[in-house]
């Protein structure tokens, strides 16, 4: 439990970042009791084509669902860094002295996808299944909230470090730009002590009481989770890693919906350009993107009529000794004055109900919704 009084200074200095326009990051890792935020102090934010132009950096990494599309992979410097194990007064009060201007707004609007949309976008996408060279493709939606004065970001986020510590809790805002918000459930992949981690993350049913036993996969959700498992062996396998520890699947929970999960840990040193390389390869994995991954690319390219931006896409910190932990930009939110874009999806695959598939978008939208109604009425 971090302290009532560490929270209000986190949620302070992020006003102070906001007001100010300072490009910064905070986040939360599963299963820890630590927030960190790294501040950039002027507005140069950095932008990057390969995960190799990114080592001995320290930050913060956003990389878009696809980056040959016209959204930019960055990097935010940790300048000022802050952490709930160390806020200083006097280096709060020091803020101060940085403030950026900037005379315009984000003007990133969404346009929310109707259930006739997605219903249609759904039989497309079946009737293509039928021909069998495709397995499995993600299907999204957006869904929009109204954003008011009686919503504080920074306060939200606090919150959802509250209500999902297993999650991997983030806030960016990149002044002129664009700002995410999310609380997700799933690894990309991690480095960290010369251990590397991933995970297959997929099958969704709703949780209705606390005892995950009770739930049973079907075999759409087992083979859809199947579909990823297999997806990073051949990654592995690819990049010459024949030795890895896997454990699963598994069910967990993930705020109101449960999911099978893999784990997968590689325990060997290795170099910067190969976890470079790995990443790379994995995203999008067939979680987010399908199977086989370019023809899944180019359904969904040509199905959805939104932009997926940095929904999912990934996002986490890099250590300068070439650490990071790298989280699919899942259960998540782009924050504008007067909207919040809920981006939700799921993986659709020839066994596929469609009334389901649109109810499981619903029960991932409540991470974030019930969170945001808390906000609101308090
Ligand atoms: C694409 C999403 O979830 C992925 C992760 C877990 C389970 C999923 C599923 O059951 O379809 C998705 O693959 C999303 O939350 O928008």
């Amino acid at each position: 439990m971090i302290d009532a009084f560490v929270l209000e200074k986190i949620e302070s200095i992020l006003k102070y970042c906001l007001n100010n326009h300072l490009p910064f990051f905070t986040y939360r890792l599963p299963n820890s009791d630590f927030i960190k935020i790294g501040i950039q102090k002027d507005l140069n934010l950095m932008s990057f084509q390969n995960v190799t132009d990114l080592q001995s950096k320290q930050g913060f990494v956003m990389a878009p669902f696809d980056s040959n599309d016209k959204y930019t992979s960055w990097f935010i410097r940790e300048d000022i860094g802050f952490s709930s194990e160390n806020i200083n007064e006097e280096e709060i009060q020091n803020l101060n002295r940085f403030k950026n201007e900037l005379d315009f707004k984000e003007n990133g609007l969404c346009i929310e996808s109707s259930e006739s949309d997605y219903f249609s976008q759904l039989d497309e996408i079946l009737e293509t299944l039928k021909g069998k060279s495709l397995k499995k493709a993600i299907l999204s939606r957006i869904q929009i909230e109204k954003n008011d004065k009686s919503l504080d970001s920074p306060s939200l986020f606090v919150q959802l470090c509250q209500y999902y510590p297993k999650a991997f809790v983030s806030f960016v805002s990149l002044p002129g730009i664009c700002s995410w918000m999310g609380a997700s459930p799933e690894l990309l992949l991690k480095s960290e002590n010369n251990k590397t981690e991933t995970v297959a993350l997929a099958g969704t049913l709703p949780v209705s009481s606390s005892n995950l036993s009770d739930i049973e996969w079907g075999a759409k959700e087992i083979e859809e989770q199947a579909f990823v498992s297999d997806y990073i062996e051949t990654v592995f396998k690819d990049n010459s890693i024949d030795k890895f520890e896997k454990k699963g699947p598994f069910t967990v929970k993930a705020g109101q919906v449960a999911h099978l999960k893999t784990e997968f840990k590689i325990e060997r040193n290795l170099s910067f350009e190969d976890k470079a390389k790995m990443i790379t390869a994995l995203h999008p994995t067939p979680a987010v993107c399908g199977l086989p991954k370019l023809k899944a690319l180019d359904l969904i390219k040509a199905v959805e009529t939104h932009d997926r931006e940095y929904y999912a896409g990934y996002w986490g910190p890099l250590e300068a000794n070439g650490d990071f932990a790298l989280y699919v930009n899942l259960r998540t939110m782009k924050i504008t004055e007067n909207q919040l874009s809920l981006f939700v999806g799921g993986g659709i695959t020839a066994d596929s109900i469609p009334q389901k598939e649109w109810e499981e978008t619903q029960h991932k939208a409540q991470t974030l919704l019930s969170v945001i109604k808390a906000c609101k009425l308090s």
